[in-house]
């Protein structure tokens, strides 16, 4: 049996709590039950389903572009949307769209595994890169400008790329396989940063419906350590290592501290999405506003600062 750190356990012979005919192969993280591996996935897919629906994240006849890392999380994502989809008729046009950063022994391995999942799920895939989009590779930014603020930098670029992608796609929509542990540490980050407008909108399902191309979180109450043990059980393909240049200790202790009050009490990551959810904001606070790039037109009120930095 799996517990909560996916160790595996002798099962005991105790029934699953939700079918009562099968042995239970695994706790639920999420809720502790114990339960058999069939039930789990159709606990796992059906919740997502009902997030789905719940908030009318997607209209039948819909082009969706997964945002496809090669990672745990958009390769689930892009297995269950991809399943989800065929079971209840979404009538979706799903593909997989992948940023190259250029980051050598990172991404260029992640990509490997995007295109296998290409020809496993049968969703095709296009790869838009920094390189293409602007001129730089990110070993390329690191090298000129160290590892400080990089992942800010290349937070920005990858928005952009993504709608850049999006838009060579044609899609409605970029769904992407942020999950509820990633929601909970952003909130607490906002909180322990004091920003506000971030607070504001970080638990939003779907945002950026003003913009080019709307964003969409089906993972939003999905828990990492389900997903994982999904992946595992279904022996998914994926790719599982970190980003060679994010040691972002601030966030580090962030999730560290999620971690911990998830093992005291595995609602603790509801909980924290749900504070984020129902704070209110005061009409006195000054909201920072959000900028459009003169170059490029899309919105990013860092790009232009970023490009001049690169001398570009
Ligand atoms: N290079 C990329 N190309 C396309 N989509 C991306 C890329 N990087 C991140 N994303 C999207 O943003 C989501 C969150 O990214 P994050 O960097 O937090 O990765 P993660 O939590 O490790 O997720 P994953 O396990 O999918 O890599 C991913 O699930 C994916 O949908």
């Amino acid at each position: 049996m799996e517990d909560n750190d996916g160790k595996q356990k002798k099962a005991g012979g105790r029934l699953c709590s939700i079918c009562t005919q099968r042995k239970a192969a695994l706790k639920r993280p999420k809720t502790l039950e114990q339960i058999c591996r069939e039930c789990f996935f159709d606990v796992f897919e059906e919740e997502i389903h009902k997030v789905i629906i719940d908030n009318q994240l997607f209209k039948s006849g819909e082009r969706i572009a997964i945002g496809a890392s090669g990672g745990k999380d958009s390769t689930v994502l892009a297995y269950v949307l991809s399943e989800l989809n065929r079971r209840h008729n979404y009538g979706l046009d799903l593909f997989l769209l992948s940023v190259d950063e250029g980051i050598t022994g990172y991404r260029d391995d992640s990509l490997e595994t995007v295109k296998r999942n290409e020809v496993q799920y049968g969703l095709p895939l296009k790869v838009v890169s920094y390189k293409d989009l602007y001129g730089w590779t990110m070993d390329e930014i690191v090298k000129m400008i160290g590892l400080k603020n990089n992942c800010t930098f290349c937070g920005v670029f990858r928005r952009q790329a993504l709608d850049r992608g999006a838009a060579l796609l044609k899609v409605d929509k970029v769904a992407t396989g942020h999950n509820a542990d990633d929601i909970a540490e952003t909130v607490l980050l906002n909180i322990l940063r004091g920003d506000i407008a971030r607070l504001g909108r970080c638990t939003s399902i779907i945002t950026g419906e003003d913009g080019p191309i709307p964003r969409c979180k089906p993972f939003k109450y999905t828990y990492e350590k389900e997903i994982v043990m999904y992946a595992y059980f279904k022996k998914l393909d994926y790719f599982s290592t970190e980003c060679i240049y994010s040691p972002n200790a601030y966030r580090g202790f962030a999730r560290e501290f999620i971690k911990d009050l998830e093992r005291i009490r595995p609602r603790a990551i509801l909980d924290i999405i749900k504070s984020g959810e129902d704070f209110r904001i005061s009409t006195t606070t000054k909201m920072p506003e959000q900028g459009t790039c003169e170059r490029c037109g899309y919105i990013s009120s860092q790009v232009c600062y970023i490009f001049s930095c690169l001398h570009i």
